[in-house]
């Protein structure tokens, strides 16, 4: 792969440090790790508390790692590493000049899976979160929306297959991010959040 296919653009998003790499990893790779992710990773369908109601989330997920976690009010006990993740950790940690000790997977099966605005600005991220999301599969849209500045139109870039995303600095504090649902017919999507769990 040439150079300049795996470098990390910088998105021009105010108050935030977000970086894109649409073929990280070429097809070939990227079809290798959806398959072996679908067949070997443990998927669950959790359920979160919404006004006070127990209802499953729209996705399948998964949490690996060395610390536990609380996510959308779960508390999550990590499973340990396999392979095929420490194998793209390593890639990740490489490209990012970070180090990470966790990653959550989402698994949306179709166009009715989706994921709702959230800022991943839990305290054990620390003050200024550095994550890695990496996407495999369906190509889908996600969303950016500025939390103070009424003005700032939501930016929607397309996450494609072998994607790397990079959210550093002050993204969790000034923005939202989302995955809407789509009605368009759409592969299944695996994405990996790479994380820093601090304590
Ligand atoms: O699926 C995605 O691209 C977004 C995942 C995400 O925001 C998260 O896991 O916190
Ligand atoms: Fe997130």
């Amino acid at each position: 792969m040439f150079y300049s296919e795996k470098s990390l653009q910088r998105l021009p998003l105010p108050d935030a440090e977000v970086y894109y790499s649409p073929h990280f990893f070429d097809v070939e790779e990227s079809n290798t790790y959806l398959q072996e992710l679908l067949q070997t990773i443990n998927w669950k369908q959790e359920s979160i508390k919404l006004f006070g109601k127990l209802q499953p989330m729209p996705r399948l997920t998964a949490w690996y790692g060395d610390k536990g976690y609380t996510y959308s009010g779960l508390h999550n006990t990590p499973q340990p590493w396999l392979p095929v993740l420490q194998r793209l950790k390593e890639q990740v940690e490489e490209a990012s000049e970070q180090a990470y000790n966790s990653v959550l997977l989402n698994l949306y099966r179709s166009g009715n899976d989706s994921m709702g605005w959230h800022a991943d600005d839990e305290a054990e991220l620390g003050q200024d979160p550095n994550i890695a999301s990496v996407s495999l599969g369906g190509e889908r849209k996600f969303g950016f929306r500025h939390k103070s500045n009424k003005a700032q139109k939501n930016i929607y870039i397309t996450l494609q297959h072998g994607s790397l995303l990079l959210m550093q600095g002050p993204t969790q504090h000034a923005w939202q991010h989302n995955l809407p649902k789509t009605q368009r017919a759409v592969m299944p999507r695996i994405n990996l959040t790479f994380r820093n769990i601090k304590g």
